[in-house]
Protein backbone atom coordinates (compact mmCIF):
# COMPACT_ATOMS: atom_id res chain seq x y z
CA UNK A 1 0.00 0.00 0.00
CA UNK A 2 1.59 3.32 -0.87
CA UNK A 3 1.54 6.41 0.98
CA UNK A 4 3.73 8.70 -1.26
CA UNK A 5 6.19 10.15 1.04
CA UNK A 6 4.28 9.99 4.24
CA UNK A 7 6.06 9.67 7.38
CA UNK A 8 4.80 8.55 11.07
CA UNK A 9 6.06 8.85 13.90
CA UNK A 10 4.96 8.81 18.47
CA UNK A 11 5.48 12.66 18.63
CA UNK A 12 5.35 12.36 22.46
CA UNK A 13 8.28 11.50 25.34
CA UNK A 14 8.66 7.52 25.84
CA UNK A 15 6.61 6.04 28.49
CA UNK A 16 3.52 5.64 30.05
CA UNK A 17 1.14 8.62 30.16
CA UNK A 18 -2.37 9.15 29.85
CA UNK A 19 -2.20 9.87 26.42
CA UNK A 20 0.27 9.59 23.72
CA UNK A 21 0.38 11.59 19.82
CA UNK A 22 1.66 9.98 16.81
CA UNK A 23 2.41 12.29 13.67
CA UNK A 24 1.45 11.58 10.04
CA UNK A 25 3.29 14.24 7.82
CA UNK A 26 3.00 13.99 3.61
CA UNK A 27 0.98 13.88 0.71
CA UNK A 28 -1.31 10.51 1.94
CA UNK A 29 -1.59 11.50 5.47
CA UNK A 30 -5.34 11.66 5.08
CA UNK A 31 -5.61 8.56 3.41
CA UNK A 32 -3.00 6.66 5.65
CA UNK A 33 -4.63 7.84 9.08
CA UNK A 34 -8.76 6.74 7.22
CA UNK A 35 -7.16 3.07 6.25
CA UNK A 36 -5.83 2.55 9.60
CA UNK A 37 -9.10 3.61 11.16
CA UNK A 38 -11.56 2.11 8.08
CA UNK A 39 -13.10 4.93 7.49
CA UNK A 40 -13.30 7.83 4.98
CA UNK A 41 -10.45 10.25 4.62
CA UNK A 42 -12.60 13.18 3.90
CA UNK A 43 -11.63 14.47 7.04
CA UNK A 44 -13.00 18.00 8.19
CA UNK A 45 -9.97 20.73 8.85
CA UNK A 46 -8.25 20.70 12.14
CA UNK A 47 -11.62 18.86 13.79
CA UNK A 48 -10.76 16.38 16.13
CA UNK A 49 -12.53 12.89 15.37
CA UNK A 50 -13.24 9.48 17.60
CA UNK A 51 -12.04 6.44 15.55
CA UNK A 52 -10.52 3.33 16.23
CA UNK A 53 -7.58 2.29 14.58
CA UNK A 54 -7.85 -1.74 14.09
CA UNK A 55 -5.38 -4.43 12.69
CA UNK A 56 -5.92 -5.81 9.69
CA UNK A 57 -8.35 -8.68 10.96
CA UNK A 58 -10.26 -5.60 12.00
CA UNK A 59 -9.67 -6.70 15.69
CA UNK A 60 -9.59 -3.31 17.99
CA UNK A 61 -5.84 -1.91 18.76
CA UNK A 62 -7.15 1.87 19.99
CA UNK A 63 -9.80 4.60 20.40
CA UNK A 64 -8.01 7.66 19.31
CA UNK A 65 -8.86 11.08 18.29
CA UNK A 66 -7.76 12.12 14.72
CA UNK A 67 -7.16 15.43 13.56
CA UNK A 68 -5.99 16.29 10.18
CA UNK A 69 -4.42 19.89 9.08
CA UNK A 70 -4.94 20.03 5.19
CA UNK A 71 -1.50 21.41 3.53
CA UNK A 72 -0.38 23.88 3.62
CA UNK A 73 -1.01 25.04 6.94
CA UNK A 74 0.01 22.33 9.08
CA UNK A 75 3.34 22.35 11.31
CA UNK A 76 5.11 20.68 8.60
CA UNK A 77 3.27 22.32 5.83
CA UNK A 78 2.73 19.16 4.10
CA UNK A 79 -0.82 17.76 5.08
CA UNK A 80 -0.70 16.56 8.64
CA UNK A 81 -2.67 14.22 10.79
CA UNK A 82 -2.27 13.56 14.31
CA UNK A 83 -3.22 10.55 16.36
CA UNK A 84 -3.68 10.78 20.27
CA UNK A 85 -3.71 7.18 21.35
CA UNK A 86 -3.65 6.23 25.01
CA UNK A 87 -0.26 6.73 26.20
CA UNK A 88 1.22 2.83 27.33
CA UNK A 89 3.86 1.95 25.17
CA UNK A 90 2.30 -1.31 23.64
CA UNK A 91 -0.61 0.31 22.67
CA UNK A 92 1.09 3.48 20.87
CA UNK A 93 3.77 0.82 19.15
CA UNK A 94 1.11 -1.04 17.90
CA UNK A 95 -0.84 2.03 16.57
CA UNK A 96 2.49 3.25 14.74
CA UNK A 97 2.83 0.16 13.39
CA UNK A 98 -0.58 -0.51 12.12
CA UNK A 99 0.34 3.26 10.29
CA UNK A 100 3.50 1.75 9.06
CA UNK A 101 1.23 -1.10 7.73
CA UNK A 102 -1.15 1.35 6.06
CA UNK A 103 1.52 3.31 4.16
CA UNK A 104 3.79 5.53 5.99
CA UNK A 105 7.46 5.17 6.76
CA UNK A 106 9.20 5.94 9.40
CA UNK A 107 10.63 9.31 10.21
CA UNK A 108 13.81 10.03 10.84
CA UNK A 109 15.23 12.88 13.89
CA UNK A 110 13.69 15.85 13.55
CA UNK A 111 12.58 15.14 10.14
CA UNK A 112 8.54 17.10 10.90
CA UNK A 113 11.14 20.39 11.76
CA UNK A 114 12.40 19.70 8.39
CA UNK A 115 9.85 19.77 6.32
CA UNK A 116 9.01 22.62 7.91
CA UNK A 117 12.17 24.15 6.81
CA UNK A 118 12.00 22.85 3.17
CA UNK A 119 8.06 24.49 2.98
CA UNK A 120 9.09 27.44 4.25
CA UNK A 121 7.81 27.39 7.10
CA UNK A 122 10.49 28.20 9.54
CA UNK A 123 13.96 29.54 8.58
CA UNK A 124 16.84 27.43 10.27
CA UNK A 125 17.67 29.80 13.17
CA UNK A 126 13.59 28.71 13.69
CA UNK A 127 14.27 25.19 13.65
CA UNK A 128 17.44 25.29 15.93
CA UNK A 129 15.26 27.45 18.42
CA UNK A 130 12.51 24.57 18.38
CA UNK A 131 15.56 22.30 19.63
CA UNK A 132 16.63 24.64 22.21
CA UNK A 133 13.35 25.24 23.33
CA UNK A 134 12.79 21.25 23.85
CA UNK A 135 16.47 21.40 25.47
CA UNK A 136 15.30 24.64 27.65
CA UNK A 137 16.94 24.38 31.72
CA UNK A 138 15.83 27.51 32.65
CA UNK A 139 13.66 30.41 32.16
CA UNK A 140 16.26 32.30 30.56
CA UNK A 141 16.92 29.84 27.91
CA UNK A 142 13.23 29.38 27.18
CA UNK A 143 12.67 32.85 26.88
CA UNK A 144 15.48 33.23 24.28
CA UNK A 145 14.60 30.28 22.65
CA UNK A 146 11.33 31.55 22.14
CA UNK A 147 12.55 34.93 20.17
CA UNK A 148 14.47 32.81 18.43
CA UNK A 149 11.40 31.02 17.62
CA UNK A 150 9.47 34.49 16.21
CA UNK A 151 12.39 34.50 14.02
CA UNK A 152 14.42 37.46 15.43
CA UNK A 153 18.05 36.54 14.43
CA UNK A 154 16.92 35.57 10.83
CA UNK A 155 15.57 39.12 9.99
CA UNK A 156 18.37 40.40 11.59
CA UNK A 157 20.98 38.22 9.10
CA UNK A 158 18.68 38.85 6.21
CA UNK A 159 18.27 42.35 6.56
CA UNK A 160 22.32 42.72 6.47
CA UNK A 161 22.26 40.07 3.35
CA UNK A 162 20.00 42.04 1.60
CA UNK A 163 22.12 45.70 2.64
CA UNK A 164 25.06 43.52 1.09
CA UNK A 165 22.78 42.58 -1.96
CA UNK A 166 22.32 45.81 -2.75
CA UNK A 167 25.45 47.37 -2.65
CA UNK A 168 27.28 44.42 -4.73
CA UNK A 169 24.49 45.32 -7.40
CA UNK A 170 25.27 48.57 -7.14
CA UNK A 171 29.16 47.95 -7.42
CA UNK A 172 28.55 45.19 -10.60
CA UNK A 173 27.12 47.38 -12.54
CA UNK A 174 29.40 50.00 -11.65
CA UNK A 175 31.77 47.82 -12.95
CA UNK A 176 29.91 45.89 -16.20
CA UNK A 177 28.55 49.35 -16.91
CA UNK A 178 31.17 51.60 -16.39
CA UNK A 179 29.82 54.29 -19.46
CA UNK A 180 26.38 53.91 -18.24
CA UNK A 181 25.27 56.55 -15.30
CA UNK A 182 25.47 54.57 -12.43
CA UNK A 183 26.40 56.61 -9.32
CA UNK A 184 29.70 54.70 -8.91
CA UNK A 185 28.91 53.56 -4.76
CA UNK A 186 33.03 53.31 -4.33
CA UNK A 187 35.63 54.77 -1.63
CA UNK A 188 33.90 56.60 1.30
CA UNK A 189 30.16 55.90 0.23
CA UNK A 190 30.74 51.95 0.19
CA UNK A 191 33.00 51.45 3.05
CA UNK A 192 30.33 52.94 5.04
CA UNK A 193 27.78 50.87 4.05
CA UNK A 194 30.72 47.93 4.66
CA UNK A 195 31.33 49.32 7.98
CA UNK A 196 27.49 49.78 8.98
CA UNK A 197 26.92 45.57 8.28
CA UNK A 198 30.42 44.57 9.67
CA UNK A 199 29.36 47.05 13.20
CA UNK A 200 26.08 45.07 13.12
CA UNK A 201 27.37 41.72 12.81
CA UNK A 202 29.98 42.34 15.58
CA UNK A 203 26.85 43.31 17.95
CA UNK A 204 25.31 40.24 16.92
CA UNK A 205 28.74 38.45 17.89
CA UNK A 206 28.88 39.60 21.16
CA UNK A 207 25.74 37.60 22.18
CA UNK A 208 28.05 34.51 21.45
CA UNK A 209 28.75 34.19 25.06
CA UNK A 210 25.46 34.81 26.07
CA UNK A 211 24.13 31.96 23.85
CA UNK A 212 26.30 29.58 24.96
CA UNK A 213 25.51 29.79 28.55
CA UNK A 214 22.08 29.87 28.05
CA UNK A 215 22.28 26.46 25.89
CA UNK A 216 25.38 24.63 27.63
CA UNK A 217 25.50 26.53 31.39
CA UNK A 218 27.94 28.82 32.93
CA UNK A 219 31.05 26.24 33.58
CA UNK A 220 31.37 27.34 37.08
CA UNK A 221 34.03 25.36 39.43
CA UNK A 222 34.14 25.67 43.32
CA UNK A 223 37.60 25.33 44.06
CA UNK A 224 38.63 25.64 48.07
CA UNK A 225 41.07 23.38 50.43
CA UNK A 226 39.55 20.15 51.96
CA UNK A 227 37.11 20.58 54.59
CA UNK A 228 36.31 24.17 53.33
CA UNK A 229 32.87 23.04 52.74
CA UNK A 230 33.06 22.64 48.70
CA UNK A 231 30.82 20.14 48.84
CA UNK A 232 28.60 20.82 51.46
CA UNK A 233 27.92 24.07 49.60
CA UNK A 234 27.41 22.54 46.06
CA UNK A 235 24.70 19.99 47.82
CA UNK A 236 23.04 23.29 49.53
CA UNK A 237 22.79 24.87 45.87
CA UNK A 238 21.62 21.18 44.33
CA UNK A 239 18.87 20.76 46.92
CA UNK A 240 17.04 23.83 45.80
CA UNK A 241 18.18 24.36 42.40
CA UNK A 242 18.80 21.32 40.61
CA UNK A 243 17.87 21.35 37.10
CA UNK A 244 15.45 19.33 35.95
CA UNK A 245 17.50 16.88 34.11
CA UNK A 246 20.44 16.41 36.10
CA UNK A 247 23.87 14.61 35.44
CA UNK A 248 25.51 15.68 32.15
CA UNK A 249 28.81 14.01 30.93
CA UNK A 250 30.75 12.99 33.79
CA UNK A 251 34.08 14.83 33.43
CA UNK A 252 37.47 13.89 34.43
CA UNK A 253 39.07 12.10 37.24
CA UNK A 254 38.31 13.72 40.71
CA UNK A 255 35.32 16.61 39.84
CA UNK A 256 32.03 15.83 39.91
CA UNK A 257 29.44 18.04 37.62
CA UNK A 258 26.35 18.71 37.80
CA UNK A 259 23.52 21.29 36.40
CA UNK A 260 21.15 23.65 38.17
CA UNK A 261 19.48 26.41 37.59
CA UNK A 262 20.42 29.53 40.02
CA UNK A 263 18.00 32.50 39.48
CA UNK A 264 17.08 31.33 36.34
CA UNK A 265 20.53 31.18 34.76
CA UNK A 266 21.66 27.57 33.61
CA UNK A 267 24.87 26.45 35.72
CA UNK A 268 26.79 23.68 35.09
CA UNK A 269 28.86 23.10 38.41
CA UNK A 270 32.11 21.32 39.19
CA UNK A 271 33.03 20.43 42.44
CA UNK A 272 37.31 19.70 41.93
CA UNK A 273 39.26 17.62 44.27
CA UNK A 274 40.97 19.64 47.00
CA UNK A 275 43.79 22.33 45.98
CA UNK A 276 46.05 22.14 48.55
CA UNK A 277 49.77 21.75 49.05
CA UNK A 278 51.43 18.68 47.05
CA UNK A 279 52.46 15.88 48.99
CA UNK A 280 53.97 13.47 46.08
CA UNK A 281 53.99 13.49 42.44
CA UNK A 282 51.00 12.24 41.77
CA UNK A 283 48.99 14.56 43.21
CA UNK A 284 51.51 17.13 41.93
CA UNK A 285 49.68 15.98 38.54
CA UNK A 286 46.11 15.85 40.08
CA UNK A 287 46.34 19.58 41.51
CA UNK A 288 48.10 20.05 37.57
CA UNK A 289 44.96 19.23 36.05
CA UNK A 290 42.36 20.26 38.35
CA UNK A 291 43.80 23.74 37.75
CA UNK A 292 43.94 23.39 34.45
CA UNK A 293 40.71 21.97 34.07
CA UNK A 294 39.29 25.08 36.33
CA UNK A 295 40.89 27.74 34.18
CA UNK A 296 38.36 26.73 31.48
CA UNK A 297 35.61 27.94 33.77
CA UNK A 298 33.51 31.32 33.16
CA UNK A 299 33.34 31.54 37.34
CA UNK A 300 35.10 30.58 39.66
CA UNK A 301 34.26 30.27 43.48
CA UNK A 302 36.44 29.92 46.26
CA UNK A 303 35.05 28.75 49.39
CA UNK A 304 37.10 29.12 52.72
CA UNK A 305 36.86 28.10 55.91
CA UNK A 306 36.37 31.53 57.81
CA UNK A 307 36.91 30.92 60.87
CA UNK A 308 40.10 30.09 60.02
CA UNK A 309 43.44 32.41 59.64
CA UNK A 310 43.89 33.59 55.87
CA UNK A 311 46.69 31.76 55.67
CA UNK A 312 45.62 28.59 56.38
CA UNK A 313 42.63 28.67 54.95
CA UNK A 314 43.06 29.92 51.15
CA UNK A 315 44.28 27.09 48.73
CA UNK A 316 47.73 27.86 47.56
CA UNK A 317 47.03 28.03 44.79
CA UNK A 318 44.39 29.58 42.53
CA UNK A 319 43.24 29.05 38.55
CA UNK A 320 43.30 32.39 36.69
CA UNK A 321 39.71 32.52 35.82
CA UNK A 322 38.23 36.20 34.89
CA UNK A 323 35.01 35.94 37.27
CA UNK A 324 35.42 35.13 40.66
CA UNK A 325 33.02 34.91 44.08
CA UNK A 326 34.98 34.28 47.54
CA UNK A 327 32.20 32.62 50.10
CA UNK A 328 33.24 32.79 53.67
CA UNK A 329 31.65 29.51 54.95
CA UNK A 330 30.64 28.46 58.46
CA UNK A 331 29.92 31.79 59.33
CA UNK A 332 27.71 30.40 61.60
CA UNK A 333 30.65 29.30 63.80
CA UNK A 334 32.13 33.46 63.77
CA UNK A 335 34.50 34.78 61.99
CA UNK A 336 38.51 35.03 62.50
CA UNK A 337 39.62 38.35 62.33
CA UNK A 338 41.63 38.24 59.63
CA UNK A 339 38.61 38.23 57.20
CA UNK A 340 37.08 41.32 59.15
CA UNK A 341 37.66 43.66 56.10
CA UNK A 342 36.76 40.74 52.99
CA UNK A 343 34.35 41.74 50.59
CA UNK A 344 33.42 37.50 50.30
CA UNK A 345 30.01 36.61 50.87
CA UNK A 346 29.22 35.08 54.10
CA UNK A 347 27.59 32.15 53.87
CA UNK A 348 26.79 29.11 56.22
CA UNK A 349 25.80 26.03 55.25
CA UNK A 350 24.57 24.63 57.99
CA UNK A 351 21.52 27.36 58.55
CA UNK A 352 21.31 28.43 54.56
CA UNK A 353 22.21 32.17 55.59
CA UNK A 354 24.25 33.76 52.58
CA UNK A 355 22.74 31.82 49.91
CA UNK A 356 20.60 34.21 48.53
CA UNK A 357 23.32 36.93 47.78
CA UNK A 358 25.65 34.06 46.37
CA UNK A 359 23.08 33.06 44.03
CA UNK A 360 22.21 36.77 43.48
CA UNK A 361 25.72 37.43 42.89
CA UNK A 362 25.78 34.28 40.28
CA UNK A 363 23.34 35.75 38.39
CA UNK A 364 25.21 39.43 38.26
CA UNK A 365 28.53 37.55 36.95
CA UNK A 366 26.54 35.43 34.58
CA UNK A 367 25.61 38.88 32.34
CA UNK A 368 23.22 37.60 30.80
CA UNK A 369 21.94 41.06 30.05
CA UNK A 370 18.58 40.11 31.64
CA UNK A 371 17.19 43.75 31.76
CA UNK A 372 17.60 44.05 28.17
CA UNK A 373 15.82 40.33 27.43
CA UNK A 374 12.64 40.87 26.25
CA UNK A 375 11.87 42.07 22.31
CA UNK A 376 14.71 41.84 19.80
CA UNK A 377 17.39 39.71 21.87
CA UNK A 378 19.25 36.84 20.33
CA UNK A 379 21.82 35.14 21.78
CA UNK A 380 23.63 33.49 19.23
CA UNK A 381 25.10 29.39 19.00
CA UNK A 382 28.02 28.25 17.84
CA UNK A 383 27.04 27.92 14.38
CA UNK A 384 25.73 31.31 13.90
CA UNK A 385 29.26 33.05 15.64
CA UNK A 386 30.91 30.37 12.94
CA UNK A 387 29.31 32.16 9.96
CA UNK A 388 28.97 35.43 11.65
CA UNK A 389 32.90 35.67 11.68
CA UNK A 390 33.76 34.04 8.58
CA UNK A 391 31.36 37.10 7.08
CA UNK A 392 33.11 39.66 9.29
CA UNK A 393 36.72 38.77 8.06
CA UNK A 394 35.18 38.75 4.26
CA UNK A 395 34.15 42.45 4.47
CA UNK A 396 37.13 43.13 6.51
CA UNK A 397 38.80 41.91 3.56
CA UNK A 398 36.28 44.12 1.07
CA UNK A 399 37.38 46.93 3.54
CA UNK A 400 41.34 46.58 3.08
CA UNK A 401 40.63 46.04 -0.79
CA UNK A 402 38.81 49.53 -1.03
CA UNK A 403 41.67 50.92 0.98
CA UNK A 404 44.20 49.63 -1.48
CA UNK A 405 42.61 50.98 -4.45
CA UNK A 406 42.37 47.36 -5.54
CA UNK A 407 39.93 46.21 -8.64
CA UNK A 408 36.78 46.76 -7.68
CA UNK A 409 36.17 42.86 -8.84
CA UNK A 410 37.98 41.74 -6.05
CA UNK A 411 35.85 43.61 -3.15
CA UNK A 412 32.86 42.04 -5.17
CA UNK A 413 33.73 38.73 -4.63
CA UNK A 414 34.75 39.40 -1.10
CA UNK A 415 31.09 41.40 -0.68
CA UNK A 416 29.48 38.22 -1.93
CA UNK A 417 31.14 35.62 0.08
CA UNK A 418 30.08 37.82 3.35
CA UNK A 419 26.61 37.47 1.93
CA UNK A 420 26.67 33.66 1.19
CA UNK A 421 27.83 33.42 4.96
CA UNK A 422 24.87 35.09 6.25
CA UNK A 423 22.60 33.44 4.29
CA UNK A 424 23.84 30.30 5.67
CA UNK A 425 22.28 31.43 8.97
CA UNK A 426 18.66 31.23 8.34
CA UNK A 427 19.48 28.74 5.36
CA UNK A 428 18.03 31.32 2.45
CA UNK A 429 20.62 29.74 0.36
CA UNK A 430 21.76 26.43 -0.46
CA UNK A 431 22.90 24.70 2.33
CA UNK A 432 22.50 21.16 1.67
CA UNK A 433 25.40 19.91 3.87
CA UNK A 434 24.65 21.62 7.08
CA UNK A 435 20.96 20.99 7.49
CA UNK A 436 21.92 16.72 8.15
CA UNK A 437 24.16 18.30 10.79
CA UNK A 438 21.16 20.22 12.34
CA UNK A 439 18.35 17.85 11.83
CA UNK A 440 19.99 15.23 13.35
CA UNK A 441 20.27 16.41 16.76
CA UNK A 442 16.58 16.00 17.20
CA UNK A 443 14.56 13.81 18.74
CA UNK A 444 12.40 11.30 16.45
CA UNK A 445 9.11 12.95 16.58
CA UNK A 446 10.09 16.39 16.33
N1 LIG B 1 -0.88 18.91 18.80
C1 LIG B 1 0.20 19.63 18.58
N2 LIG B 1 0.63 20.48 19.52
C2 LIG B 1 1.76 21.22 19.30
C3 LIG B 1 2.48 21.14 18.09
C4 LIG B 1 1.99 20.22 17.11
O1 LIG B 1 2.57 20.06 16.02
N3 LIG B 1 0.85 19.51 17.40
N4 LIG B 1 3.61 21.93 17.91
C5 LIG B 1 4.65 21.58 17.07
O2 LIG B 1 5.80 21.65 17.38
C6 LIG B 1 3.78 23.13 18.72
C7 LIG B 1 2.90 24.22 18.19
N5 LIG B 1 3.40 24.72 16.94
C8 LIG B 1 2.67 24.75 15.77
C9 LIG B 1 3.03 25.66 14.82
C10 LIG B 1 2.29 25.79 13.68
C11 LIG B 1 1.18 24.98 13.45
C12 LIG B 1 0.32 25.17 12.24
O3 LIG B 1 -0.64 24.44 12.04
N6 LIG B 1 0.63 26.16 11.40
C13 LIG B 1 -0.14 26.48 10.23
C14 LIG B 1 -1.42 27.23 10.60
C15 LIG B 1 -1.20 28.55 11.25
C16 LIG B 1 -2.50 29.16 11.79
O4 LIG B 1 -3.51 28.50 11.95
O5 LIG B 1 -2.42 30.36 12.06
C17 LIG B 1 0.69 27.30 9.27
O6 LIG B 1 1.76 27.75 9.64
O7 LIG B 1 0.24 27.43 8.13
C18 LIG B 1 0.86 24.02 14.39
C19 LIG B 1 1.59 23.91 15.55
C20 LIG B 1 3.44 22.78 20.14
N7 LIG B 1 2.17 22.09 20.26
Amino acid sequence: MSGGDTMAAVATAGGTGAVALIRLSGPEAAEVAARACTCGSDWQDRRAVLKTVRDEAGAVIDQVLVTVFHAPRSYTGDTVAEIATHGGRLVTRRVLERLLECGARSAQPGEFTERAFMNGKLDLTQAEAVMDLISAQSELALRAAHEQLEGRLGERTEKLRQELIDTVANLEAWIDFPEEDIDPETGEALRKRIEGVAAEIRALLSTADQGRILREGLRTVICGRPNAGKSSLMNRLLGSDRAIVSGTEGTTRDTIEEMLVIEGVPVRMVDTAGLREAGDEIEEEGIRRTIQEAERADLLIVVVDSTMPMDGAMPARLPEVGRKILVLNKSDLGEHADWSASEGIRVSCLDGRGLDELRAQVRVLADLGEADWGEHSVAINARHRDRLMRADEALQRADASLSADAEPEITALDLREAMEYLGEIAGKIDTEEILGSIFSRFCIGK
